[in-house]
């Protein structure tokens, strides 16, 4: 949506403003009656529109055009073209919506002026546009463990402040969750949160993406700092931004100001910057992949995501959570999920974290019968459940090697840690669940050097 519609019965004229528009660098398209107007309008919608007022020959003129271009597609600007002395009907065109109008016979700079400023009009409503469409996303981040609660609490103390946060944690845990959070609960709120996806955008479009470019034809267009300013820029995997480009950053955050590309003039913005990374910054520094000036300016409050595998317990109110979304949003069963089901998933690995999760309801919803509770079964971490072989336990590589003590061990471990993390930590709960005497379990804890409380590894020391 960047081309500009011609619209004139006058073949002549629609082709010279079509020529001259080009020699400009617009892309054109042209059309000489008001069906070829409406195939076009339908086919694909321009950035701007220019509408010869009456049309000879055809159902609509350029008015009855002009009300249908404002009732849908309201964000492109219209420009009328109108005979001389059709004063009123121009004004009359303004009041339906028009954006400008020129007369007949027509001066070139003047109409390109016109074309200039209705150009920009439609970026600047584009971007808008876009940028509602981000703060519109509703917030929703759920969890009620220790180290969830922890992460809320750490970031409650960073919202009222303008720190720069750099939020670490695996893929999927919710990090950009998390700096929408900041965001929602700070001063900014009510000011764009623009997101820069530094690992899906070209290296190459990095910087035009960022700072926007300027250029004679096509004026200014603003990049993703303008389009936060006041606001939040959030730099999402911000390890896959290009060298050049992190020092152009680390300029911005030094004094607040830019050059678009192409530009000369110094744009001035006020931002609060969030950043986040998956990998360690600091191997990317030893490596000579990052500047390590901008990871000290970034990682002003430094705050880590756990993964879903840290924050077990959440795991039911998450899954009840997505049930509820996917089924409004999608029209999926509205199932519940039962207490074996909940059991296999607290015990799964989740190197996706909360959107692997997330994907895993969904099909299960989409794939699964009946409105009924969803069954241990269906999540059971294969696509075909029933050749799961019922009780088969795989045995890893590691386990394998071991002599049956260690083995039995290594396996009681792992196998207690991660009923500990399910309950959050409460030994009788989880001596419950695993069929021991809660002093049984104490002592079985101690012996294999396990930290009771938050079911890490310790040095066999530690008393609960
Ligand atoms: N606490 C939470 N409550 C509800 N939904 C969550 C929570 N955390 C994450 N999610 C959901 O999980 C998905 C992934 O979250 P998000 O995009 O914030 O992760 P991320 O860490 O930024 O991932 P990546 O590093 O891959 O960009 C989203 O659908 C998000 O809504």
């Amino acid at each position: 949506m960047s081309d500009i519609l011609i619209v004139d019965d006058e073949r002549d004229i629609r082709e010279l403003i079509g020529d001259i528009l080009e020699d400009e660098g617009y892309a054109v398209r042209l059309a000489g009656s008001s069906d070829e107007c409406m195939q076009q309008l339908n086919a694909t919608p321009p950035a701007l529109m220019i509408l010869d007022i009456w049309l000879k020959d055809s159902q609509m003129d350029g008015i009855d055009i002009l009300k249908v271009v404002k009732r849908d597609n309201p964000g492109i600007p219209v420009v009328i073209i109108s005979g001389h002395g059709n004063i009123e009907i121009a004004v009359a065109a303004i009041k339906q919506g028009a954006y400008d109008f020129i007369e007949k016979p027509f001066n070139i700079d003047q109409l390109l002026v016109v074309i200039r400023r209705a150009m920009e009009t439609s970026l600047l409503r584009r971007e808008n546009q876009s940028l509602k469409r981000v703060d519109q996303k509703p917030l929703v981040m759920l969890g009620e463990s220790a180290v969830f609660r922890a992460l809320i609490g750490q970031l409650d103390k960073v919202t009222r402040s303008n720190g720069r946060v750099m939020l670490t944690g695996p893929a999927g845990s919710g990090k950009e969750v998390a700096a929408r959070y900041i965001h929602q609960h700070s001063n900014r709120a009510t000011a764009p949160f623009v997101t820069v996806s530094c690992a899906s955008i070209q290296p190459d479009q990095m910087e035009t993406v960022l700072f926007g470019r300027e250029n004679a034809e096509r004026g200014v267009e603003k990049g993703m700092l303008e389009q936060a300013n006041g606001g939040i820029l959030y730099l999402d995997e911000v390890a896959d931004m290009p060298l050049g480009t992190q020092s152009k950053m680390l300029r911005v955050l030094v004094d607040q100001t830019f050059q678009r590309v192409g530009g000369t003039d110094k744009v001035r913005v006020d931002l609060r910057v969030i950043s986040s990374t998956g990998r360690d910054l600091k191997d990317e520094i030893a490596q000579g992949n990052f500047r390590e000036e901008l990871y000290h300016r970034l990682n002003v409050v430094p705050v880590a995501v756990p993964a879903l595998s840290d924050r077990r317990e959440d795991l039911p109110l998450l899954v009840d959570h997505f049930i509820d979304e996917l089924h409004t949003q999608q029209g999926l069963p509205k199932r519940t999920l039962s207490e074996e089901a909940a059991a296999v998933l607290q015990s799964h690995v989740w190197p996706g974290n909360v959107r692997q999760l997330r994907n895993l309801i969904e099909r299960v919803l989409i794939l699964g019968d009946g409105d009924g509770p969803i069954t241990a079964a269906e999540v059971s971490g294969t696509d075909t459940p029933s050749d799961a072989g019922g009780d088969r336990v795989v045995l890893s590589g590691a386990l394998a090697a071991l002599p049956l003590r260690e083995a039995r061990e290594a396996f009681e471990r792992e196998y207690l840690m991660t009923q500990i993390n399910r309950f959050g930590g409460n030994i009788s709960r989880t001596a419950q669940f695993v069929g021991m005497e809660r002093s049984a379990l104490h002592r079985k804890l101690k012996s294999l050097g396990i930290g009771a409380k938050t079911g890490s590894k310790s040095d066999g020391s530690e008393e609960e």
